[in-house]
């Protein structure tokens, strides 16, 4: 297969700006944690100290939440199990041995008498928590959206049921007890302000951004080149880890608990912090904690009734979960996403402009490829969209398919795509027979836009094209370099920093073509490219293709209803009518085509026949 004979050029700098940024993010909040923790340290009293070592440890479990919730979009309750099974493993490794012995009576041999130190117990808890994240991962997120979400509900009830029913291991629902306190504000702090860095930076690595785009657009994800379930694997494992940490700081702090402390409440108490914060965001995970406990303390105060302003108050049984519920669903309502929404502090970003230089060096040319559709049909319930097409597109060269509506175009280019499997036929890259699949198209350096525009719109636009680029530059400083360069070419460099979906509608267009040329394809599939473009931008656009494919020598198909464009862009027109190819040549040759005039003719006429009879029908 022929190989992408281009690199970026150096310009290597100590670490990349989205990392910089997040670092900057990360330390800020980590520095207001430590400041909090140290005013409570030296002037608040025991009970103080124990809200704000409570909060540091909800705050881990929460930021686990975030790191696969915030990411993936995928509600999770998943995490409270975690964190009861965290809490469990530690309880088991930390008991003293004498105490287990009347405790635990049952307890398997090979479960007993580690009576480890919190941090040794803590090191294996994260060891079993990868294995753990593994195993229900792999087959959960098979599933994607609410299904997911509901499987993530059922885990939370496997979990809880084990526990009940591992009586030898567990005491069943009777309380764990006898398991050291070792866990302190510092210690809960701590590890909280780790877990702070952790779900900053895991926003910015490529299991991050791949995440966050297949949220946004799970097929615009797939054609940028991302494997969405290992995207989502690996949050899924790293929010594992999280929310199994808080579990075990959360055994200690306790020294007793049962499951239903890991159950529907705790579950609860976790979304209703990141909602009420900002799902998307670790910024709003830390808000949401502060604010969520600030509330739930102020509330329990009034729980348990008793005399309070002169009033004599009766005992409120689930006030705190009561007022919880109404703050999650008046932010659902007044802010849908949460407090802080999408935002972070963005401390070192800077709309408007951009640190990060383009790299100046042009990405030299690709070698001779060909892509092939051989005997191509795609069948619908009936409709033949596409019969029996076999075509060859090579690098260096500029095609249009053309042909009237529902003609089967945009059909045969997701077949080209691998984002639609053949009823029959074969595609074949470089030679190389591929099975459908739009994320190995991408990376085999078949790159596409769609019809319908499909950017990721909450992210900036800068990083919807650094997905991309991730897939062919391993390094996030050279990849944000080669984004940018892409985005300049496309006029939106200004723009790099503003979210896409605050772009106008031609400018998301280019962003798309500027995406889809940071996968540094050998083949550009365009659906539509001039789509609701008015004439100076088509024109823009019309000069932008051309210079690519000059520059880079690739192979540019696209599908288009503008004949002027198709006319003056391409040097080979390719007719569809009724899924079949009825015409193959230049453009003087296919405008002469007699099959192709009566195709369109036909087309029109059978058009103007139903309008009319449209007509005749409302008159009658
Ligand atoms: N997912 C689908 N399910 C059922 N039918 C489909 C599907 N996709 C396409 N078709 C049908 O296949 C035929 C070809 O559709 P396709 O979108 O490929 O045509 P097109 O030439 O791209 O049309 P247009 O120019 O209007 O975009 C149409 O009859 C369409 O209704």
């Amino acid at each position: 297969m022929a190989q992408v004979a281009m690199r970026e050029s150096p310009g290597r700098s100590f670490m990349p700006a989205a990392f910089r940024n997040a670092g900057a993010d990360a330390l800020c909040m980590v520095a207001v944690l430590l400041l909090a923790a140290l005013i409570i340290f030296l002037f608040g009293g025991a009970a103080m100290q124990r809200v704000v070592t409570y909060a540091a440890i909800m705050l881990t479990a929460v930021l686990g939440l975030q790191i696969f919730s915030g990411n993936s979009g995928i509600v999770s309750f998943g995490h409270a199990a975690f964190a009861g099974l965290g809490a469990y493993a530690t309880g088991i490794l930390t008991m003293p041995a004498a105490l287990q012995r009347t405790a635990l009576r049952d307890l398997p041999q090979f479960l007993a008498g580690y009576e480890l130190s919190f941090f040794a117990a803590l090191a294996m808890v994260l060891v079993l928590a990868i294995v753990i994240g593994l195993l229900t991962g792999t087959p959960l997120l098979r599933l994607t959206g609410s299904s997911a979400s509901i499987a993530t509900l059922a885990m939370l009830i496997i979990v809880y049921t084990l526990l009940v029913a591992g009586r030898e291991i567990t005491r069943g629902s009777q309380p764990f007890y006898g398991v050291p306190r070792e866990v302190g504000l510092w210690t809960a702090v701590g590890i909280a302000s780790v877990a702070l860095v952790a779900a900053r930076l895991f926003r910015e690595t490529a299991f991050g951004l791949a995440t966050r785009a297949a949220a946004n657009d799970e097929r615009g994800a797939a054609a940028v080149g991302v494997d969405q379930r290992t995207a989502r694997l690996a949050a899924w494992v790293v929010g594992t880890v999280a929310a199994m940490a808080a579990g075990a700081m959360m055994a200690q702090f306790l020294g007793a608990f049962s499951p239903r402390d890991f159950y529907f409440d705790f579950g609860f108490t976790l979304l209703a912090m990141l909602i009420v914060g900002g799902m998307n965001s670790s910024l709003g995970a830390f808000t949401g904690v502060v604010v969520t406990i600030a509330v739930i303390e102020i509330v329990r105060r009034f729980e348990g009734g008793g005399e309070m302003f002169g009033l004599h108050l009766p005992v409120l049984f689930g006030l705190t979960q009561g007022v919880l519920a109404i703050a999650m669903i008046l932010v659902i309502w007044r802010r849908p996403t949460g407090l802080f929404g999408e935002r972070e502090l963005n401390l070192l970003r800077r709309p408007g402009g951009r640190a990060i230089p383009a790299s100046a060096q042009p990405p030299l040319h690709v070698e001779h490829d060909r892509l092939a559709a051989d005997h191509l049909s795609r069948r619908y319930a009936g409709v033949v969209a596409v019969d029996d097409v076999t075509l060859a597109f090579d690098t260096d060269s500029i095609t249009g398919i053309i042909g009237p509506n529902g003609a089967g175009k945009t059909t045969l280019l997701n077949m080209l795509a691998g984002d639609v499997e053949p009823s029959a036929g074969t595609v074949s890259i470089g030679g190389a027979v591929r099975a459908a699949s739009a994320f190995r198209f991408a990376r085999s350096g078949v790159a596409r836009t769609f019809q319908n525009i499909r950017v990721f719109p909450a992210m900036t636009v800068l990083e919807n094209v650094v997905v991309a680029a991730r897939q062919v530059e391993p390094d996030l400083g050279q990849a944000e370099a080669a984004a940018m360069r892409e985005l300049s070419r496309m006029g939106l460099e200004k723009s790099a920093d503003q979210p896409a979906a605050r772009l106008a509608y031609g400018q998301r267009r280019r962003l798309e073509v500027a995406r889809a040329l940071a996968l540094k394809p050998r083949f550009l599939l365009l659906d539509e490219p001039a789509a609701g473009m008015n004439a100076v931008e088509t024109a823009e656009l019309v000069s932008i293709l051309s210079a690519v494919r000059t520059e880079r020598r690739i192979g540019v198909v696209l599908i288009e209803h503008d004949m002027r464009l198709v006319m003056n862009l391409c040097e080979r027109i390719v007719v569809i009518d009724h899924g079949r190819v009825i015409a193959d040549g230049t453009p003087a040759e296919v405008q002469n085509n007699p099959a192709v005039i009566a195709a369109y003719l036909g087309s029109r006429t059978a058009r103007a026949k139903t309008a009319s009879e449209t007509t005749a029908n409302e008159t009658a």
